[in-house]
């Protein structure tokens, strides 16, 4: 989705906000681009010292003098500049530390609705390329901009000083360059912000390709995606080839604007040497500070072009940061001996509110019963857990936990009371040992392998030569389905908490496998509230009540017995072996 422009100056003024925390480094790295940058002014002082001094005079020793001068000038300049370049860079990398931190807190924290319409390669292309472009609007702002405006300054006042009417001429061209400069941020900013939304398009494509190429195989849809991937790469391609044009028409006209104030100066001092104004070696001194004066200028363009184009990144990067995220997880009671009774009280809800997927929902789980819930697919099963763990909340109506709405408890609390197996059994890239440790982080290795014994899951590990230290693959890739699910079973098992949840998975087992998931199932449920989304019949008829979901509503409840006799809906359901 494309975001709103903010002015420029508003982003960087946030992003001093951000250097301010370390101002101690900032305080020092100023003090060193004075002192060294001051020293510029020596070599134009030898220079005229030579030529109208220690020439005529054919003075040898003062040569010595003047030489050693200029070098240890030089020497003084170079060293400040290696210990400005490293506090820089320990500045910087800090600031930027504390931004990608900040980032990946905030994005943790986004609630799911913002997912729902972000796509996953946008939010990574803020982190990997927003990012380090913003880092080079300090880089370059602080260390290149700086040190090129104090450089400007400094040799504007030694001219000034020099001869102030020679200084005031050759200086014509600089408000054409400066506005030039300021023309040229002004029409790639809107250029810039286009090119990082198109990479940001192409990332997506990139990344949505990569997490379904199993379906891009199976479909022979090599081409067709490779199509996608063309336009969107095509249209980077011309937006980056619209700022390069910018810059090769802005860079070249600066140059000879600065070359334009060389020539006048040489001009203009060589009349006015020959009318005796000036000394020919304040005349070369003159050249060496003009030199000093317009080099840095050519740099302010180069930087910034980096540094517009680097807030258009940091605009991206605050965008997210601006969110209003799940920052009050801690906020509410806290939830203690958890009874494990749930209820929706006349739910209605929506991801989008005009469109309710939940209406009028009233559903109620004991302490420690097995509730299944039926529906036809769609029929908003899912959409009731994500209620209950608080990932959305409801339009009108309530979810209660033991009496009380959900909303008075944080959410830390909330969410450590239920365990929650997803459909897709989701497991994280790394090993067995780690998926299992989010479940209990102090889990040792004979607690792991217990619940792994209690999700069926115990015989598959051990045959794996790497055994806990096994590894999964991204998402879990390098199990079968039925191996992740009873893995993220065991997950659930460690995590111990008083309400489960778990969304069964709707692909097909084999005979043994669903039957050493049910047996999970059942170890699970004992002793804790447990709600189930059910897709096999085993799961339900074992059951204390069902719930028959249809459209957003609940149709019936009843045990299986019941609902076989009372729910037309039901029985087609169950004699489709469930759904
Ligand atoms: N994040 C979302 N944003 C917008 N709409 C959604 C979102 N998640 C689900 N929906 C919609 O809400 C409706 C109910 O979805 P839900 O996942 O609750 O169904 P379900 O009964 O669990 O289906 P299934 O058995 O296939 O998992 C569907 O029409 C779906 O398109």
């Amino acid at each position: 989705m494309p975001d709103k422009p903010t002015s420029l100056r508003a982003t960087g003024s946030r992003l001093l906000v951000f250097a301010r925390a370390h101002w101690r480094m900032a305080l020092i790295q100023f003090v060193l681009a004075v002192l060294g940058t001051s020293l510029i002014v020596v070599f134009p002082g030898v220079v005229q010292w030579f030529v109208d001094d220690l020439i005529p005079r054919k003075d040898v020793p003062g040569i010595w003098k003047a030489g050693a001068l200029a070098i240890a000038a030089f020497f003084l300049r170079e060293l400040l500049f290696y210990i400005r370049t490293r506090v820089n860079s320990a500045f910087e990398q800090r600031m930027i530390f504390d931004l990608r931190g900040q980032l990946h807190h905030k994005i943790a924290r986004l609630p799911l609705a913002w997912f729902d319409r972000q796509s996953t390669g946008d939010i990574l292309t803020r982190m990997a390329d927003d990012v380090p472009a913003t880092q080079r609007v300090i880089l370059e702002g602080i260390e290149q901009g700086l040190t090129a405006v104090l450089q400007i300054i400094i040799s504007a006042v030694v001219m000034f000083y020099t001869n102030s009417t020679f200084a005031l001429i050759v200086m014509v061209p600089t408000p054409f360059i400066a506005a030039g400069g300021w023309l040229f941020a002004r029409w790639i900013a809107p250029r810039s912000r286009e090119a990082r939304e198109a990479s940001s398009r192409m990332n997506s494509l990139l990344h949505d390709t990569i997490t379904g190429i199993r379906q891009v195989k199976s479909y022979t849809a090599e081409d067709t995606k490779q199509e996608d991937f063309n336009r969107a790469s095509h249209e980077l391609r011309r937006s980056q080839q619209r700022l390069m044009t910018a810059w090769a028409v802005y860079s070249p006209l600066m140059g000879f604007l600065g070359s334009f104030g060389l020539v006048l100066l040489l001009s203009i001092g060589a009349y006015g040497a020959i009318q005796g104004e000036m000394t020919t070696g304040e005349l070369f001194k003159f050249i060496f500070l003009l030199g000093f004066f317009f080099e840095p200028i050519a740099r302010l363009h180069g930087v910034n072009q980096t540094i517009v184009t680097g807030l258009a990144s940091a605009e991206r990067v605050f965008k997210i940061l601006d969110q209003e995220g799940e920052e009050d997880l801690e906020r509410g009671a806290t939830l203690t001996n958890v009874r494990g009774e749930v209820e929706f009280r006349d739910v209605t809800f929506g991801y989008q509110p005009d469109k309710p997927v939940l209406q009028g929902v009233n559903l109620r789980v004991l302490p420690r019963q097995t509730v299944a819930i039926v529906g036809a697919t769609g029929s908003g099963k899912s959409t009731l857990f994500q209620l209950l763990t608080h990932f959305y909340e409801p339009q009108s109506g309530q979810v209660l936990l033991d009496g009380h709405p959900i909303t008075n408890y944080n959410r830390v609390s909330l969410r450590d009371a239920l365990a929650y197996v997803t459909q897709d059994a989701f497991l994280f890239a790394g090993t067995i040992r780690d998926n299992l440790r989010l479940g209990d982080p102090d889990a040792t290795d004979d607690e792991m392998w217990a619940a792994l014994t209690h999700a069926s899951a115990e015989e598959f590990v051990r045959r794996h030569p790497d055994g806990l230290d096994a590894q999964v693959g991204e998402r879990g890739v390098m199990l079968s389905g039925g191996e992740r699910q009873r893995i993220a079973m065991a997950r659930a098992f460690l995590k111990d908490a008083p309400i489960l949840l778990l969304d069964e998975a709707t692909s097909a087992v084999d005979n043994k496998s669903e039957a050493a998931i049910q047996e999970a199932l059942e170890k699970l449920r004992a002793d804790r509230t447990c709600l189930v989304i059910a897709h096999r019949l085993s799961t339900v008829v074992s059951a204390d009540v069902i719930y028959v979901m249809r459209q957003g509503q609940v149709l019936a409840q009843g045990s299986h017995a019941e609902l076989v006799e009372s729910c037309a809906y039901y029985r087609e359901l169950a004699s489709l072996a469930l759904l």
